[in-house]
């Protein structure tokens, strides 16, 4: 026995840990309202769709009635002594290839405008969904799965869009066939009416029953289908530290429930759904076994002409055709929403803070002329309530200079580059742009000039080249960004030198390579707010030396934020924070630090009479020459 219960469970993702629980506010409604909203369609476009649709549904219901017709003058003019009415055959044989010809082409016209207008209008929803991405905060990508997005941009896109064409067409012009077929029965004959009415209910019933049982299994079908997405691109970027820890057991594990948590879930939303055509057309054998007869004796008694008895079987048969595209529409619909509510869930998602708003960068303190100064002011901020992450942080990085921040692993440094991104706001205190705060720039003006370098390169599929200018057309700022981040060098040995192509999964690029790619496509950018986050701590030591000095050239240009767990990076800084369990311990020059003898000191291994101590706040090696001076 099928097992009809929603098969959808959560399964742990590659990392072991099952997914959480959604904390999220319940999916918006995917309403039939709101889908057929999302048409792009102009008004002339749509009454030409409908009247070429109604026009195909009329000459549906003429053309029986005019091969009734014939039949009549064939009958009349062969039995007995009659005589053949010739021309008024000729005449309605023309007719009805006029109208065949005529049904032909309006539905043929109405199917090509509905298929551009309902392709458009998908066209239009995944662009909207694109550039929603790019507005909402980052928070929204943390609590959400990627194949879960991928397949409302995708999957579910399509699939909503599938109901539009049936409300635009199928519905009206099949009610309006249900209309006129059964007035022309009851015209004909009332009791073949009623008889052939009967089905109408009943698979109008049967439809809604069992839609309604299909949708949780839709429900889980799509779940389902995201989380394996999910999965399988997790597989793939993860592929080298599956076979490095031997997990792809594990990991083929979870596929197979996945796999098998979506074929328990189509089938049994196929299942419930494939059983609705069955049910009707027992229902419309047994009402057109009851018409031919009654019809027979009808014609037999001389109650009824051949013809219209010809008529009232195809109108039988139309009228169950009808109501059985209209019950199939009811189970599209049920699928349909399901998807709509997960698009709606993305458009309607909170966007990000102060997104555009348009408060001018003060044109006085030179923002685009000088590099700006940036202050840091009493911040505090936490990702969840429960656990401050940093506490009343306050420094000032003067215009065109560079800030170091170091401290132990997990102490907020990332963090802090987050906040200046306008990633997240902070729980109190404020962050300045030449004396603006953050929210009142939103995050697009703050990000303006600015460039970003992490631990983790982005690399696009694209040539060096492109990679570095992104966006850029300075070929001359391309050259000296490959000079000064070494990446000249790098692309000296490879194939096709600047124009070979790479990308993020890219074996002809080492780690430290690609990272230095990505500081120089900083470079070249010459931004006026640089944020490098352990930008080249996959280089060797001295490369980081020497990019980071040719970072400091840019410091004319720039004020940076540097973060790093090298000593001999940080001292380069022309100020050092150190934070330490939320706080900032200390801050000031190198030599001052190190005078200090603090934290900061031991972390270098150096105490102001000399000695070396080789406690470092966060157990790494400093790894790199020695830091006694500032360079
Ligand atoms: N998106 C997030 N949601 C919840 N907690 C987070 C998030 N990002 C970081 N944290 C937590 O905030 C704290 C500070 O993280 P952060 O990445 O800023 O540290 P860090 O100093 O940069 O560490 P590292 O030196 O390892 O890069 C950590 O405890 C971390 O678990």
């Amino acid at each position: 026995m099928l097992d009809q219960r929603p098969q959808a469970r959560p399964v742990a993702p590659i990392g072991g840990r099952p997914s959480a629980p959604s904390q999220k506010a319940p999916a918006p409604d995917g309403s039939l309202r709101w889908i057929v909203r999302q048409l792009d369609l102009s008004r002339g476009r749509g009454a030409a769709i409908s009247l070429f649709a109604i026009l195909a549904a009329v000459a549906g219901v003429v053309a029986p009635i005019l091969f009734g017709a014939i039949t009549n003058v064939i009958v009349d003019g062969t039995v007995g002594d009659a005589t053949m009415d010739w021309r008024l055959l000729w005449t309605l044989l023309g007719v009805q290839v006029g109208v065949f010809v005529a049904a032909a082409a309006c539905s043929l016209a109405q199917g090509q405008l509905l298929t551009v207008a309902v392709q458009r209008s998908v066209a239009g929803l995944r662009a909207r969904i694109e550039d929603k991405i790019h507005r909402l905060p980052l928070r929204y990508f943390e609590n959400t799965r990627r194949g879960s997005l991928v397949s409302k941009l995708t999957a579910h896109t399509d699939n909503a869009a599938t109901v539009i064409a049936p409300v635009l067409v199928t519905v009206p012009t099949n009610a309006l066939t249900l209309v006129v077929v059964t007035a022309v029965l009851f015209v004909i004959s009332p009791v073949l009416a009623a008889v052939a009415l009967v089905a109408a209910p009943v698979s109008a019933l049967a439809a809604v029953l069992l839609a309604r049982r299909a949708r949780p299994h839709l429900e889980a079908r799509w779940t389902t289908t995201a989380a394996l997405t999910g999965h399988i691109e997790e597989e793939l970027s993860a592929r080298r530290m599956l076979q490095a820890y031997n997990a792809e057991p594990t990991a083929a594990r979870r596929f197979r429930d996945l796999n098998d948590s979506l074929f328990s879930s189509v089938r049994s939303a196929q299942w419930i759904g494939g059983s609705l055509p069955s049910v009707l057309t027992a229902v419309n054998a047994l009402v057109f076994l009851v018409l031919a007869v009654l019809g027979g004796i009808m014609v037999v008694d001389g109650h009824l002409s051949l013809g219209a008895a010809q008529v009232v079987v195809v109108f039988a048969q139309q009228l169950t055709s009808a109501v059985r595209e209209l019950a199939g529409f009811v189970t599209k619909v049920q699928s349909g929403t399901v998807s709509a509510s997960k698009v709606r869930e993305v458009l309607e998602a909170p966007e990000d803070v102060g997104v555009d708003t348009g408060v001018p960068v003060p044109a006085s303190s030179g923002r685009h002329q000088l590099p700006p100064e940036i202050v840091f002011d009493d911040v505090g901020f936490a990702y969840d309530a429960d656990n401050p992450v940093l506490e009343s942080v306050s420094f000032r990085m003067a215009p065109g200079t560079t800030t170091a921040v170091v401290g132990t692993t997990g102490s907020g440094k990332t963090t802090l580059t987050n906040l200046l991104q306008a990633f997240y706001t902070p729980s109190r205190g404020s962050i300045t742009i030449d004396g603006v705060d953050l929210t009142e720039l939103g995050p697009q003006q703050v990000r303006t000039d600015m460039a970003v370098v992490t631990q983790e390169p982005w690399l696009f599929t694209g040539t060096v080249r492109e990679n570095i200018a992104f966006g850029i057309d300075d070929g001359r700022a391309v050259d000296t960004a490959l000079d000064d981040s070494h990446v000249a060098q790098i692309v000296a040995a490879l194939p096709n030198g600047i124009d070979t192509v790479i990308g993020q999964e890219s074996e002809n690029l080492s780690a430290g390579e690609k990272q230095l790619v990505t500081v120089a496509r900083a470079i070249a950018s010459s931004p006026k707010i640089l944020i490098l986050d352990e930008a080249t701590s996959a280089a060797d030591p001295r490369t980081e030396l020497l990019v980071q000095r040719a970072l400091h050239r840019l410091r004319a240009g720039t004020t940076t934020l540097l973060i790093t767990h090298r000593m001999a990076t940080a001292a380069l800084a022309d100020m050092i924070v150190v934070l330490d369990d939320r706080v900032i311990a200390e801050a000031g020059t190198h030599q001052e630090l190190i005078a200090a003898g603090g934290v900061y000191a031991r972390r270098c291994g150096l105490v102001p009479d000399g000695t070396r101590d080789d406690e470092r706040v966060d157990g790494n090696s400093p790894n790199g020459p020695d830091t006694g001076s500032n360079p």
